[in-house]
């Protein structure tokens, strides 16, 4: 859970060779780092830039009297900074600079680079790297700075399978211009399963834990009610339990998707990429966002042992956070996937609403009403209803700036909070979609009740949780909202039964989850005191800080 030092070696370095680097070039590479005999890491992201790649300032300028390629960070703010694995553990990296060929900006592209000697481990002369020190989580992974003095590598390790740089200088264009920000795209489409994990083991303690806690009572005389029985606790867990098979639903769809584009792009076709990029910018920051909300939900949920570490949802939480921000910073995406739908509100007006994608096709079709006693697909409608009524909403306001002149990137700052409120509505839809489309699909008819109740209550939780666009034009009426919330208590009540199944199911191992308070044998309370004697604070009777601290306070006579 606090991450892996080879981590980002499997998830970034060997996937970016893979996507990026030529078949001849994999010959000599691939095959090595398979076998773990050259380590690596993703090194992109600097002290100064992140999210905007188009200002990262590592260069690589060809060099072409030797046919290589000069590395340089010319500040402080060129530093690499952040990438996982490179601060001890790599000895290469695939790192992302600006190229320059005969003094021309290329723009960003991915180079083989290594950065230790294979032998000693020791940097190489010209290379300065080290890690960047604690973070809130995450801490078993050495997050590295990187620095480049006139670092010469040849010129055949740039990843040439999408674009080239002949020994004369000469450059052959990529068949599309962020093809080389695929290492990022396979991690995004991968992230809704990853997120919807850490989900998963967060709820699995909280449920488990609040089937042995028990406290108050709901009626009178009898014993007191495990915590799990009420209400409030429900609302607070049951929801997340539907997102996190949700979510993996979700995951199952971007990672196939991504394996399509990977064999398309190979073919030359790129038509897929936009698509995807939109699509899993989107996915990533909603599943990150309300991944995080709930676990710190599950962790409240446990009440006063949920804040201590003996719970291990904070280490969850901490590592689960990361997500806002790794892989493209979560409003920077959502704005990633707005400019997707705002391209695609200009198709409609232009008259063309024939060329829109599957994805976003109802945003051209208008639904005056639903009724959502007729069940799920009226439910999709209405989630249809409020992406396409914001997603109007916004690229209304940018376009309306437009026309009044105020510059594009202006008009486009001025409307970006709608149209983040845009891109998630967008994407809440497509990830009801997909829970409702894999739950059709589900064999097992005992299996298939149990999730279609689940589906049941992410559809009601999360049309109440958007009510107020819906009720904003009157699309629904306030009683068709208590009918909503109606149906929520129903669906919370008639999952209770099964909530530890849902959890166990998803078959944690004790090992996996390290939490005392959500082990399967439930004996928590001998757990915590057997956790809390082996605190390293309980070696002694009396510390050495009575001694030297507390005694002379004590004994003052002030
Ligand atoms: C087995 C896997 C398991 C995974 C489980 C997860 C566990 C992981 C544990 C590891 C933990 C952490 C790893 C972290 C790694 C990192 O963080 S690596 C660094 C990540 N960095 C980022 O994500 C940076 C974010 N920024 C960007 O991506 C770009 O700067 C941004 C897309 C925001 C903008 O790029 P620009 O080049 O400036 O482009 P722009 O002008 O905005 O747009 C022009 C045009 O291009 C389209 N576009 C952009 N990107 C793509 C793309 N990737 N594919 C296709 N098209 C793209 C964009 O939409 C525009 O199109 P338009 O038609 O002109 O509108
Ligand atoms: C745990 C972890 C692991 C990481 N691993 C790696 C790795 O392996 N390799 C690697 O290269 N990098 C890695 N990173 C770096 C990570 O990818 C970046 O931190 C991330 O992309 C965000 O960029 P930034 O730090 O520049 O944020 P910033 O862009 O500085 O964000 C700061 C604020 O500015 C806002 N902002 C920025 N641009 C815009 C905009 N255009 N419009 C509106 N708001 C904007 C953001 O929304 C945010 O609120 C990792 C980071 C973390 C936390």
């Amino acid at each position: 859970m606090e991450g892996h030092p080879l981590a980002l070696h499997d998830v970034m370095f060997i996937p970016a060779l893979v996507a990026q680097a030529s078949d001849e070039q994999n010959k000599k590479w691939l095959r090595r780092a398979q076998r773990r005999e050259i380590v690596g890491c993703y090194a992109q992201t600097e002290l100064g830039h992140g999210s905007n790649l188009r200002k990262l300032e590592t260069t690589a300028t060809y060099d072409v009297s030797t046919q290589e390629f000069v590395l340089h960070t010319p500040q402080i703010t060129s530093l690499k900074w952040w990438p996982g694995g490179l601060g001890k553990s790599s000895n290469y990296a695939v790192v992302v600079a600006n190229m320059i060929v005969k003094e021309k900006h290329l723009g960003p592209h991915s180079f083989l680079v290594q950065l230790r000697d294979e032998i000693t481990h020791q940097s190489l002369k010209g290379i300065t790297v080290g890690d960047i020190g604690p973070k809130l989580s995450f801490n078993a992974i050495d997050n590295g700075f990187l620095g480049f003095d006139n670092y010469r590598i040849p010129r055949t390790n740039l990843l040439m399978r999408h674009s080239r740089v002949e020994p004369d200088g000469t450059y052959v264009k990529p068949p599309h211009a962020k093809i080389n920000y695929s290492a990022m795209v396979r991690v995004r489409s991968h992230m809704a399963t990853g997120q919807g994990n850490f989900l998963a083991q967060a709820l699995t303690i909280a449920v488990r834990y609040s089937t042995v806690r028990r406290q108050g009572f709901i009626e009178s005389g009898e014993q007191e009610v495990k915590v799990l029985d009420y209400q409030t606790q429900q609302h607070r867990l049951f929801p997340s339990i539907a997102k996190a098979y949700a979510f993996t639903f979700a995951g199952y769809e971007t990672i196939r998707l991504y394996e399509q584009l990977l064999k398309e792009v190979d073919t030359g076709n790129v038509s897929l990429m936009a698509d995807l990029h939109a699509l899993t910018s989107g996915l990533k920051s909603v599943v990150t966002h309300q991944t995080a909300q709930g676990i710190e939900q599950a962790r409240m949920a446990c009440g006063g042992h949920g804040y201590s570490q003996a719970s291990y949802i904070s280490e969850i939480f901490g590592v689960a956070v990361g997500g806002c921000t790794y892989e493209g910073e979560n409003m920077v995406m959502l704005l990633q996937l707005a400019r997707y739908l705002v391209k695609s509100v200009e198709q409609i007006k232009a008259g063309e609403s024939g060329k829109l994608g599957p994805l976003v096709a109802y945003l051209a079709v208008k639904v005056d009403g639903v009724d959502l006693e007729k069940g799920v697909e009226e439910y999709m409608k209405a989630f249809q209803h409020v992406s396409r009524l914001q997603t109007w909403k916004a690229s209304e306001k940018f376009l309306k700036l437009l026309k009044s002149g105020e510059k594009r990137e202006v008009a486009w700052n001025k409307s970006s909070v709608e149209l983040t409120r845009a891109s998630r509505l967008h994407t809440r839809l497509y990830i009801a979609e997909t829970f409702k489309r894999s739950v059709q699909e589900v064999a097992d008819p005992r299996l298939k009740e149990v999730l279609t109740d689940l589906l049941h209550l992410h559809v009601n939780y999360e049309l109440l949780d958007m009510a107020t666009y819906a009720l904003e034009d009157g699309f629904l009426s306030s009683s068709q909202l208590d009918y909503v919330r109606d149906q929520l208590y129903f669906y919370l009540a008639k999952i209770r039964p099964n909530a530890v199944s849902l959890v166990d199911s998803w078959e944690f191992s004790d090992m996996q989850l390290r939490s005392v308070l959500g082990r399967r044998d439930g004996n928590v309370y001998e757990n915590l005191v057997a956790w809390a004697k082996a605190s390293p604070l309980n070696k002694t009777d009396v510390l050495p800080s009575v001694e030297k601290y507390l005694k002379p306070m004590m004994n003052s006579k002030l």
